[in-house]
């Protein structure tokens, strides 16, 4: 299947060229993103080697999910080139709980990415939030200045972030104005930020601007309304219209909420352990959701919240 992405951002293509398509993640299958818990190693490296043998090419991981082997693995048990493979990581902030970070800043998080990944560059890295401590360094001024160097250096092609507010990305951006003479090219690329149905603002006028701003939005969670619904809110709005439109499409609800995701200029990263719901993940190409439908989506999701990651800190 052709993975033809539908007007995002021309300037996203693999070293070898092809235009960035759909993303599939490895976070959300670590257990508590505690390495010491990685009993599923085997899994994550399956996982993703199905992914990748089905058509993905673009990769998620992060220093936090602590993924990096498993994502090695993976590509070294594909087939796929490199240079025909787009590889993404996360920089998290020092001072989080979940484990025991190896890196002492973003500088040194770049080289222990590449020799984890097995790899010479990286096709983007990001800053996983901005939710910077006050009290412990690096603070986001130096972890964006590490990034702008390492681009320098050739490490890595595309340098952006995760969970970043309007005036988060005003900051950054700032910083690479003067730190580059201007060059648009050091500009923040990229935006990971939540977005389904349910959470179409992951904070105030977030897509909007980065659209405006040359910004590449990508959605992770983009499934959300399927599966992370309480249980005693299994009502939710959009039981009804998933089901209306996946007969009218004939395609799953899944595939319904991929395909909407991108219709709204947003690259979504999605990932399942089952190899029908890979496989049905990428078939979201040959077909288009009417304007009206899309419209009806945002309106009926915007009548309900949820928000899964980051709760209380926007
Ligand atoms: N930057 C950040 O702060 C964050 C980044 N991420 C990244 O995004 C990636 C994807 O995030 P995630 O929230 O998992 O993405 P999704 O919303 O796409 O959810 C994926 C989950 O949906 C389930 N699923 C797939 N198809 C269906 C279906 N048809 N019906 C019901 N459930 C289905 C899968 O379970 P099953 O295996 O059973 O099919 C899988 O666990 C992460 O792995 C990570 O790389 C995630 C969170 C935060
Ligand atoms: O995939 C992820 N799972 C998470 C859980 C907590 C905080 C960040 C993340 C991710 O990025």
């Amino acid at each position: 299947m052709t993975q033809a992405p539908v007007e995002l951002s021309p300037k996203f293509a693999t070293k070898s060229g092809r235009p960035l398509s759909i993303g599939v993640g490895t976070g959300t299958k670590v257990k508590d993103l505690k390495r010491a818990d990685a009993s599923n190693s085997e899994s994550i490296i399956q996982t993703l080697k199905l992914a990748l043998d089905s058509g993905f090419f673009h990769v998620d991981t992060a220093e936090c999910y602590t993924t990096h082997p498993e994502v090695a693995e993976a590509l070294k048990r594909s087939s796929k080139k490199r240079e025909d493979l787009f590889v993404v990581t996360k920089y998290i902030p020092p001072g989080n709980v979940f484990f025991e970070q190896k890196s002492t800043g973003a500088h040194n998080f770049v080289d222990l990415a590449l020799e984890e990944l097995g790899t010479d560059y990286l096709d983007a890295v990001l800053l996983h939030h901005p939710f910077f401590k006050p009290d412990i360094k690096p603070d986001l001024e130096t972890a964006w200045k590490d990034l702008i160097e390492a681009k320098k250096l050739g490490k890595v092609r595309h340098i952006g972030v995760s969970n970043f507010r309007v005036e988060d990305l005003k900051t950054i951006s700032k910083i690479s104005a003067i730190e580059t003479d201007n060059d648009a090219s050091y500009q923040p690329a990229i935006n990971q930020i939540e977005f389904h149905p349910y959470l179409q603002e992951q904070s105030p006028g977030i897509v909007k601007y980065c659209q405006e701003n040359n910004i590449l939005v990508e959605a992770y969670g983009p499934l959300t309304p399927l599966f992370r619904v309480k249980e005693e809110e299994k009502d939710h709005p959009l039981t009804g219209l998933l089901p209306e439109l996946s007969a009218k499409y004939d395609r799953t609800p899944a595939q319904i909420l991929l395909r909407y995701t991108l219709q709204k200029g947003i690259l979504p990263i999605t990932t399942s352990s089952k190899e029908e719901r890979i496989r049905q993940s990428l078939e979201v190409f040959d077909f288009s959701i009417d304007q009206a439908d899309v419209d009806k989506i945002d309106s009926v999701g915007s009548t309900y919240k949820l928000r899964t990651f980051f709760i209380g800190l926007f």
